[in-house]
């Protein structure tokens, strides 16, 4: 990894983010900190040209320095489009209103009237960038995108990265193949622009990726649909994004007991100022840093772990009172090299399925280091879970890390247990019984399985990726992995989690008519809560969820839906 923040590559920002963040910062003035989003200035479309627009909010009154609300609201009025309003809704071409076949499993009448209302949610997610981005990019932050995509929704007004693997799961479950397509091909024309997939599809995304499940999404669409085009089409941007996560600034050398060497990857994103999208909250809470140079390594380990997803987490802090401590760069995460594991089985499935044999044996042989690499960096044989790695009290920048079992970081977070969802693909471990009941006492005994299903963390920091919310993503990779293996015991905890989880939406989406983005697991129908912003409705991945949980696990007629 590059040594130091120093010498860490830095992505260029645009006159168009640099005018909006000013503008950003001159409404929370004018509109103070209550109910106040700082993403929505920077998705504001222009209606003409920056110099105008520059010109005309230079003329602005501010007496005080503070620009008054009527002229604040005029301004934006005159010279911006709504937020959101130049991604335009869509009817999705293979939307039915119940598909032949449509979670067949599921017998309970209630449960079936739901499913269908939240399959019927894919119509007000799906989008389409509208021409005018097209004709004048320079006055959107919104990226041109040539097929319809599908939103999480809220002020999650773009496509996300990782959350399109789980709305693509529930996709699939809907029989919405097309749609599931273009979401994948969207995320490939990205890799042929910036070289790897954005954390989402604005300007302001481009200096980080997002936790890397693309192979995970064509190998889904590949499974469902056999449309064997459409992984030829794919392969050329996996291996570009392969090499993505492995290139100088993702990848760390570690060395374990034996003297083995073990390439692994972390988050490390490529900017060192605020994030545009929440910059006046990055400000404030870097204004208790004395230098500049501090304040840069902060805005950089902040937007790193936006790469991670889990933004934010007691996980990636050295002291989870303190957000300024944040460490991501020097964190060897679990799932990430667990994802990279499987993007490598993809690659080297797919290339063995066009009749690339010699691709197919190079990312054979890496998918066999990694899973090495797995073991011996992450595995805790006492705890029998996979451990975060720190590199924290030594130099980032040594050619080699010594591995020392200090270091591995011994709290509980659900993502301890993602390389049980990996290895559910490479048959190794789920052909092991006994290992995975290990695993699953272990998950059993951490604290982590409650009412309404997996918290993220045991800490309760007020983080959003902490105690007590449960998110979509983590338990759907949990169950699935404890659902494919080989141990009874493991496939029906995995059940029983699922169910748990499925009431919980269903509580709140009787109680609330919507769907959220994460939910409080403490007690059952409860809507989860804390982070930098509202907490969100929509929501994709959690519809997603809830449609592959269906199909997998059904819903007989005489289960109760209700919370227990
Ligand atoms: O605006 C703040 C941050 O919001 C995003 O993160 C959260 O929402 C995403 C969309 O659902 C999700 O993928 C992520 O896991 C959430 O933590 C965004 O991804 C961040 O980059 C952004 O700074």
């Amino acid at each position: 990894a590059p040594c130091g923040d120093a010498s860490a590559p830095v992505k260029p920002t645009t006159p168009l983010i640099s005018f909006l963040e000013s503008l950003q910062s001159a409404a929370l003035a004018t509109l103070g900190p209550d109910g106040f989003d700082p993403k929505l200035y920077v998705d504001l479309p222009l209606k003409t040209d920056l110099a105008a627009t520059e010109e005309a909010f230079a003329r602005l009154p501010r007496p005080g320095g503070v620009i008054p609300v009527s002229d604040l609201d005029r301004f934006l009025g005159d010279y911006f489009g709504e937020a959101g309003s130049d991604l335009v809704h869509a009817e999705p071409e293979d939307f039915v209103a119940e598909p032949e076949g449509f979670l067949p499993k599921v017998e309970n009448p209630k449960v079936r009237a739901w499913a269908l209302e939240v399959h019927s949610l894919w119509k007000n997610l799906t989008r389409r960038v509208s021409d005018e981005v097209r004709r004048r990019p320079e006055r959107h932050t919104l990226l041109p995108l040539p097929g319809p995509v599908v939103v999480p929704g809220s002020r999650f007004r773009e496509v996300y990265y990782w959350d399109s693997y789980w709305i693509i799961r529930g996709l699939l479950a809907s029989k919405m193949y097309d749609t599931a397509k273009s979401i994948a091909n969207n995320l490939i024309s990205l890799i042929d622009i910036y070289g790897f997939v954005l954390n989402g599809a604005r300007t302001y995304y481009t200096n980080r990726s997002q936790p890397p499940l693309l192979s995970s999404m064509v190998f889904e669409i590949y499974r469902r649909s056999g449309d064997l085009a459409f992984v030829k089409k794919s392969l050329p941007s996996l291996l570009k994004e392969h090499s993505f996560w492995n290139s100088d600034i993702h990848k760390v050398i570690i060395q374990d007991l034996q003297g083995c060497k073990h390439s692994v990857s972390h988050y490390y994103a490529m900017w060192n100022k605020p994030r545009p999208e929440t910059a006046t909250i990055d400000e404030e809470s870097a204004s208790k840093l004395a230098s500049a140079s501090q304040k840069e390594i902060f805005y950089h380990q902040v937007a790193s772990t936006a790469e991670s997803g889990w933004d934010f987490s007691s996980r990636w802090m050295s002291n989870s009172s303190d957000f300024t401590t944040l460490a991501t760069t020097s964190i060897i995460p679990v799932d990430l090299n667990a994802f990279i594991y499987k993007m490598e089985l993809d690659i080297a499935f797919f290339a063995k399925l066009i009749g690339d044999n010699s691709t197919s044996e190079k990312f054979l042989a890496a998918s066999k280091a990694r899973q090495a690499a797995i073991k011996s960096i992450f595995w805790n044989s006492e705890m029998e879970q996979w451990l975060d790695y720190w590199l924290i009290s030594k130099s980032n920048c040594e050619e080699v890390n010594q591995w020392e079992a200090h270091y591995q970081n011994r709290n509980i977070f659900a993502s301890n247990f993602i390389p049980l969802w990996i290895e559910t693909y490479s048959t190794d471990l789920c052909k092991d019984g006994t290992m995975v009941e290990k695993v699953l006492k272990s998950l059993q005994s951490s604290g982590l399985l409650r009412v309404g299903g997996i918290a993220t963390s045991l800490s309760n920091t007020g983080q959003q990726w902490d105690f007590p919310n449960g998110w979509a993503p983590l338990q759907h990779m949990v169950v699935e992995g404890l659902a494919n293996s080989v141990s009874k015991e493991a496939k029906s905890v995995a059940e029983d989690i699922a169910i748990r989880w499925i009431r919980t939406n269903y509580a709140a989406y009787m109680k609330t008519g919507t769907m959220h983005e994460k939910y409080d697991v403490e007690a059952c129908g409860k809507i989860g809560g804390g982070g930098e912003y509202k907490p969100q409705t929509g929501f994709g991945w959690s519809n997603g969820v809830v449609l592959a949980f269906l199909e997998e696990f059904g819903w007989p007629h005489d289960r109760e839906i209700d919370c227990q």
